[in-house]
């Protein structure tokens, strides 16, 4: 299957050409990594209404700790659900603390509200394509924040120009509000009935979404078919209440979130993921499972592993277990599969960590720290000329010497993507001593592009589809290199997973190269 058009960060989802998309940040020759999705947070205070709490701060800090998903822009949408037909709306550019001043808090009043931070996928990083977006209908103004890509924008776009609607941007996100404006059939002209259009849409639309839509008073949580974006719920307990005794009836508030580390920073309590499929509605009176839409038959769910292996923060829980642990796991695999005789083992900072603590553990050897990151330097860092663009990476690290020298070591990180940042770590390395560099990476190699809402590089630029580990080893001066292979991986993320097998499923298309579903371009 051929990448499909050039259009937007990737494609898929991209109806616009080019030129019209001008403002999409292509990755230049110092980008590393897979760029990150994006992170929702909703808060809808319990009791009487106006409530004491401060939903816009509640959501504000939800955001910050899933700043990790996505740094280009934010928004806050909050209602007081008294059905006054307006909601408080502010959105901005960059880093989500420089977004959300005093004046801006203050004007974000609410009962309820919805929060996005976003990496671009399907339309450009301009402020027209933030997110929440804000819809008014015949039944009100409706917010939708979305994560994830749509597989079939294109088709559902058309069949939405069909039906006489007219869109103000190319983000696939407004086009949800859009679909969900769109009558259900048999429900024309009817009451709102948001759950109905929300089944409609998911008829429409396989994957990939996660979506909180606010309406006046109630916040809708919505996974895909295939639960391929994370998605879950958590309360607010009275302070000094015991959280497993307190009753869910005494919460405060409910909230919805893309992670659960975001819970911690309220001081809510995770409570459980919502399923694939699943429509959650939170409102003043609680939580309702209102629906869960039924996969075609024989089909597992498709959540994207790389949500254990990278994206996530380290403290989130998915299936019952940390992020932590699965990456613990998947180091124990890594020597299983690839042991390397050495005096020391350690990481690249960040990801690779959890990963190397877990090598360690089962090879027995010692784990040292031999690089410092800094971590000042984004993705975005400046890159002036061709010499200091090629510093990079090696801007990013410093060399721990006194730790490396004489030492035969091996390197563990998360991934390898383009191959940016393994080559001038081992030479970092070299030159402060290091006899022999050994790489292995916790995940297989990432070979296809992924249209599910992660800004994969195309196939020349993965860098294993030019080198097969014996060559990129060389390429990048290690003494040996190894990936963990893709059962590897999914035993790792399985081993502490408290969900049942049959009702587990990961997508993998990236490694492997097969889609949860069949895409038409
Ligand atoms: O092969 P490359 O294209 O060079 O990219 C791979 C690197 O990018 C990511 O790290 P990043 O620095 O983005 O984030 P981290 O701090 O979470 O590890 C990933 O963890 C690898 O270290
Ligand atoms: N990374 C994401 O989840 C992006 C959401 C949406 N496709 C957008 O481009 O805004
Ligand atoms: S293709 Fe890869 S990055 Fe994309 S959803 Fe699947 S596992 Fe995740
Ligand atoms: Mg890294």
């Amino acid at each position: 299957m051929e990448q499909p058009s050039e259009y937007g960060k990737r494609g898929a989802g991209a109806v616009l050409p080019p030129e019209l998309d001008q403002e999409v940040a292509s990755a230049g020759a110092g980008a590393t990594g897979l760029t990150h999705e994006c992170g929702l947070f909703g808060c809808v205070a319990t009791g009487e209404w106006p409530t004491q709490m401060d939903v816009a701060q509640v959501v504000c800090l939800g955001l910050i700790a899933l700043q990790h998903r996505g740094q280009e822009s934010a928004g806050i949408a909050t209602s007081d659900g008294s059905g006054r037909q307006n909601f408080n709306v502010h959105k901005g550019m960059g880093l989500i603390s420089t977004i959300f001043n005093n004046d801006a808090m203050e004007k974000l009043r609410g009962n309820l509200g919805i929060g996005h931070t976003r990496y671009s996928t399907a339309a450009s990083s301009s402020l027209v394509n933030c997110q929440p977006f804000l819809v008014h209908t015949a039944y009100g103004p409706l917010s939708l924040a979305h994560n994830g890509e749509l597989v079939n924008a294109g088709d559902l776009r058309s069949q939405v120009y069909d039906r006489g609607v007219g869109l103000s941007t190319h983000s696939d996100s407004e086009l949800i509000t859009q679909t969900l404006c769109l009558d259900p059939p048999g429900g024309k002209g009817c009451r709102p009935d948001w759950p109905a259009r929300i089944r409609h849409l998911m008829a429409l639309t396989p994957l990939a979404y996660s979506l909180l839509i606010m309406d006046n008073d109630r916040i809708y949580g919505v996974r895909d078919l295939y639960g391929n974006r994370p998605l879950c719920l958590g309360r607010v307990i009275p302070e000094g209440s015991d959280p497993l005794t307190c009753p869910d009836a005494d919460a405060e508030a409910w909230v919805i979130s893309s992670e659960s580390c975001s819970f911690q920073s309220i001081g809510a309590r995770y409570v459980r993921e919502v399923l694939p499929g699943e429509i959650v509605e939170l409102s003043r009176d609680g939580v309702k499972s209102l629906a869960t839409v039924e996969r075609p038959a024989g089909q597992l769910p498709a959540f994207c592993i790389f949500e254990f292996v990278y994206f996530s923060r380290p403290d989130t829980v998915y299936e019952g277990q940390t992020v932590y642990s699965v990456r613990k796991e998947s180091g124990r695999m890594l020597w299983r599969e690839s042991p390397v005789e050495a005096d020391v083992v350690s990481s690249v900072p960040e990801s690779g960590t959890a990963a190397a603590f877990g090598f360690a553990r089962e090879s027995g050897l010692p784990f040292r720290e031999v690089l410092c990151k800094n971590r000042y330097v984004g993705r975005t860092f400046i890159q002036p000329n061709t010499r200091l663009r090629k510093l990079g990476v090696a801007m990013k690290f410093g060399a721990l010497s006194e730790e490396v020298a004489g030492k035969r070591l091996v390197l563990i990180d998360d991934s390898i993507v383009r191959g940016n940042t393994v080559g001038p770590i081992i030479k970092l390395l070299r030159d402060a001593g290091a006899r022999e560099v050994h790489i292995r990476i916790a995940s297989p190699p990432l070979k296809y592009p992924c249209y599910m809402g992660i800004n994969i590089p195309t196939r020349e630029e993965l860098v294993a589809n030019r080198l097969d580990s014996e060559r990129l080893a060389a390429h990048v001066g290690a003494d040996s290199l190894a990936y963990l292979s893709v059962e590897g991986l999914v035993q790792a993320v399985r081993h502490g997973a408290k969900t049942k097998e049959e009702d587990s499923g990961y997508c993998t298309a990236c490694l492997t190269g097969k889609y949860p579903v069949e895409l038409k371009w």
